[in-house]
């Protein structure tokens, strides 16, 4: 069973698959304590704020309230929407704490593609075709670190900065790990002006990526 935060349709606006129609999956509970987080709602998982799963689907806005439900639940769910969307991000909160075994499998048994969007700091869980979006986090209040398979497994890195220093720690997780990706973006910290500019003037630097939060420039979900 997962405990679903929201579901909605509407456009990836992160990294590689940035244009993409997509259903969003937001599953909750983070241990992880990124003081920049942009979804807090996700952090804790609360029996009071259990609902029913017609009640996380396309919220009006940001809520705390969950829903339990099981892969069968969450197929059935898009079924019934009518959602045109057949690539689904699972994100959170961190999705990672659950095997997605059984959802992504089932949704690529009916045609779909998957994405998990993971901080990197739990053992994922996820089938081979799962396009994995890793974003770890280093030195984060949870006391979290990033494990290397994690590392591995990525299809793609995707790092938020501010500062120089979050250049710097991505560069010495790539050492420390072994692993040098071939797709890394940088994420400007919530469309801070100079978060942008750091971004963009050390993607040039490093033959990097730019990812802007597209969703956010468009004022959508
Ligand atoms: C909210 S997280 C959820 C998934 C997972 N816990 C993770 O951290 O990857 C989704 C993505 O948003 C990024 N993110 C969160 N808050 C942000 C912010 N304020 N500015 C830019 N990116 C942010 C995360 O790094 C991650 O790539
Ligand atoms: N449009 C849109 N794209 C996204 N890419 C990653 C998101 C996330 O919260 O994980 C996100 C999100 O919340 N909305
Ligand atoms: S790991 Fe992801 S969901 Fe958790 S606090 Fe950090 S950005 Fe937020
Ligand atoms: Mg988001």
């Amino acid at each position: 069973m997962y405990k679903i935060n929201e579901v909605f349709e509407t456009i990836q606006g992160e990294a590689s698959y940035t244009g993409t129609p997509s259903i969003f999956l937001r599953l909750q509970g983070c241990p992880v304590g990124c003081s920049w987080c942009d979804t807090k709602q996700t952090w804790d998982v609360d029996n009071v704020y259990k609902v029913s799963l017609d009640e996380t689907v396309e919220k009006k806005a940001d809520s705390d309230h969950w829903a339990q439900a099981s892969a069968a639940n969450i197929l059935a769910l898009f079924q019934s929407r009518g959602y045109t969307a057949k690539h689904v991000v699972i994100t959170g909160g961190e999705p990672c704490m659950y095997d997605l075994n059984p959802v992504c499998n089932l949704l690529h048994e009916n045609g779909f593609s998957t994405q998990i969007e993971t901080s990197g700091t739990f053992e994922i869980l996820a089938p081979a075709q799962t396009w994995v979006t890793v974003s770890p986090k280093i030195n984060m209040r949870g006391g979290f670190e990033v494990l290397t398979t994690a590392m591995q497994r990525a299809n793609e890195i995707k790092h938020p900065v501010a500062m120089q220093k979050h250049v710097e720690e991505l560069e010495e997780l790539f050492v420390k790990t072994g692993v040098n990706p071939k797709l890394v973006y940088l994420q400007p910290i919530s469309q801070k002006e100079s978060a942008t500019k750091l971004a963009i003037k050390t993607c040039i630097a490093k033959n990097w990526r730019l990812s802007i939060q597209v969703h956010k420039y468009l004022g959508i979900n």
